[in-house]
């Protein structure tokens, strides 16, 4: 063993790992990953455990169904929950903690923050914070859809160092090792690229969501907020071992040494915009350094219904993104102001009221 360099990491484990044949919970391939997790504990390390597996441990109450409705999806996690949860508890001599999020809760900058709270307080007492996706009661404009993007914004919610994909391949390869047997792993990734995402497909197995495509852009969040990133095979108990003794065993994404301020990284990769200011197609103001000179002049249209304080997107006409701020307006407000006929009048009112958006809470996109 060596000394590790974390100080807080989430480990997070997918649907195979926990109920491979989708006949309940099976705690033959936790029983590794709950050994790695209790020695991170005894070094100091904090941890934070995503899992996945709530609708695979539920599926076998509903019979012989290949694909089941979204209903019986949403009932299959339900009833797998507790019994993911029972099997984790089995395996640990210490507290757990159950947090079950949606996509509604993390996007809500409040809830956000209470969320941060309740993880460091459960940290802090020792407990072992146990995450899912609120399956039971989430709809399509809400979710997240996978846990490795949740386990992304978790990570980032939980300011920790590393983050641990526990899949069941050995990492990304060249190309799905499932159906390209000439594919090759990738033990190091310094940059998330097109060819990388072009490299990742969707989830082969029956009880996966996402594939590596999720998790290559739970890698970019990670990282962008200085979380390195490992996706490792969490079938073979070696890639533990490797782990604690400061090895790569599957492929790492290297964090970027400047991260992201935090609330700039929620607000790019957590936060939805609720609504659109589009601006004219030359529209030429570096939003970085002068985000206050963005006036009611430069708005073309806005869509979608904002309230002050609210995510929104600000993009040109012709599609391109430019950046996500925290609005000063409402979409009622920004209207009215950009409808006005006086632009005397209007310029007036903004110079009394302020920026549309001010320089500390504009996220550029790339
Ligand atoms: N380039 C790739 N490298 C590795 N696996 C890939 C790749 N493209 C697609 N996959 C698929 O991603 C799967 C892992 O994702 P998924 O099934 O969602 O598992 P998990 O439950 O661990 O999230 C692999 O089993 C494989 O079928
Ligand atoms: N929240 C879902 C899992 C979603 C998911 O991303 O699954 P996986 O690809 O196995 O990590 C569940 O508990 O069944």
């Amino acid at each position: 063993m060596t000394d590790l360099p974390w100080k807080r990491i989430v480990v997070k484990v997918g649907s195979a790992l926990i109920a491979p044949q989708k006949q309940g919970c099976s705690s033959h391939y936790l029983l590794g990953i709950a050994q790695f997790i209790t020695y991170c504990r005894a070094q100091g390390i904090q941890v934070v455990l995503v899992s996945s597996g709530s609708v695979a441990a539920g599926w076998h109450h509903f019979g012989e169904v290949d694909k089941p409705s979204v209903t019986v999806k949403k009932a299959m996690a339900a009833a797998g929950q507790a019994d993911m949860m029972a099997t984790w508890n089995k395996l640990f001599d210490f507290p757990t903690a159950q947090l079950l999020l949606t996509h509604g809760d993390l996007r809500n900058r409040d809830r956000y923050i209470s969320i941060k709270d309740t993880i460091f307080s459960l940290l802090e007492h020792g407990l072992l914070p146990i995450i899912n996706e609120n399956d039971a009661v989430t709809a399509d404009k809400l979710k997240v859809g996978d846990n490795d993007n949740l386990s992304a914004m978790v990570a980032a919610a939980a300011d920790a160092d590393t983050l641990i994909i526990c899949s069941d391949v050995n990492g990304l390869y060249t190309q799905n090792p499932h159906e390209n047997p000439d594919a090759t792993l990738i033990k190091q990734v310094t940059e998330i690229t097109a060819e990388i995402y072009a490299m990742a497909g969707g989830a082969s197995s029956a009880v996966g969501t996402g594939g590596m495509r999720t998790k290559i852009q739970a890698a970019k969040k990670a990282i962008s907020h200085g979380i390195e990133t490992f996706i490792i095979n969490g079938f073979d108990a070696d890639s533990f071992n490797q782990l604690l003794k400061g090895q790569n065993p599957g492929t790492l994404f290297t964090s970027h040494e400047k991260p992201m301020q935090e609330h700039l990284h929620w607000m790019t990769h957590t936060s939805q915009a609720q609504g659109e200011v589009i601006v004219e197609n030359d529209f030429d103001i570096d939003l970085d350094a002068h985000s206050e000179q963005l006036t009611s002049d430069d708005v073309v249209a806005i869509n979608g219904d904002f309230s002050v304080g609210d995510t929104i997107l600000v993009r040109k006409g012709d599609g391109t993104k430019l950046a996500k701020a925290k609005s000063n307006y409402s979409s009622c407000l920004l209207s009215f102001i950009t409808d006005q006929d006086d632009r005397e009048f209007a310029s007036e009112f903004q110079q009394k009221t302020g920026p549309i958006i001010s320089e500390k809470n504009i996220a550029i996109l790339e």
